[in-house]
């Protein structure tokens, strides 16, 4: 196994979740912020967690005791602008960059990307249609924090932006089936829809509200 030594697990949380009605970190799933499901599945692979939001830092020191939470510096709401100030704290070669809303990324995912990231600026998932995944995916951390600032200082905040100038290997969907073949770790909770599939691939149906009978 690739050694996860040089790699800090950068988790992006400061959305604003618009599509999903509110906030989704801290959103209760089965009892449990949607948040702490990619932390348990992740966290073996290093001891380097930063988790990167908007406010209320002191709930998420509470609830993630082992991570450091830096929160951003501006109040756009842009993954880019999480990424700015998060970056700042990055001590090692490699950032694992993870979106909040995906609680089932494959841990296998991020030691390939690792693998493929080396001796390069990155390694971003590419699907069959040629769409990206920039936001799970793993960069060469001094690469990403130039070319962000660079985007950043031409008013440009498209994550796209930042990784146009750096050498990417784009790996395809065929390579992650390898380690995750239904490729659930892209499971991506915007709406209504994706939570009642998350808690389908979570298990057993959510018990229905109590239907106690009356005396
Ligand atoms: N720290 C930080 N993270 C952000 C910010 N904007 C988005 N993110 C995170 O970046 C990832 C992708 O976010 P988006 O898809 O752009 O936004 P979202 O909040 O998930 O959902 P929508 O508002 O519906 O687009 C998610 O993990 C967000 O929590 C921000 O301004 N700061």
């Amino acid at each position: 196994m690739a050694s996860m030594q040089e790699v800090t697990l950068l988790i992006l949380a400061g959305g604003r979740g618009e599509r999903f009605g509110g906030s989704k970190a801290l959103y209760e799933v089965r009892g449990r912020p949607l948040l702490s499901y990619l932390v348990e599945r992740v966290s073996s692979l290093s001891k380097r967690l930063i988790i990167s939001v908007k406010s209320d830092p002191e709930i998420y020191s509470k609830l993630f005791p082992d991570a450091e939470i830096v929160v951003d510096e501006h109040e756009i709401y842009a993954p880019i602008v999480g990424l700015m100030s998060s970056l700042a704290e990055v001590k090692t070669d490699y950032v694992a960059v993870l979106p909040c809303d995906s609680p089932l990324v494959d841990p296998e995912l991020i030691i390939l990307l690792l693998r493929r990231a080396r001796g390069r600026g990155g390694a971003v998932p590419i699907w069959e249609d040629g769409r990206i995944e920039p936001l799970l995916a793993v960069y060469k951390t001094d690469d990403l924090r130039k070319s962000i600032l660079d985007c950043w200082n031409k008013s440009d905040l498209r994550v796209r932006c930042a990784i146009e100038s750096m050498d990417i290997v784009y790996v395809s969907m065929d390579e992650i089936r390898g380690v995750d073949p239904e490729l659930r770790s892209f499971l991506n909770i915007n709406t209504q829809k994706e939570l009642e599939l998350l808690n389908e691939l979570l298990g057993d149906p959510l018990p229905r509200a109590s239907t106690q009978e009356l005396p």
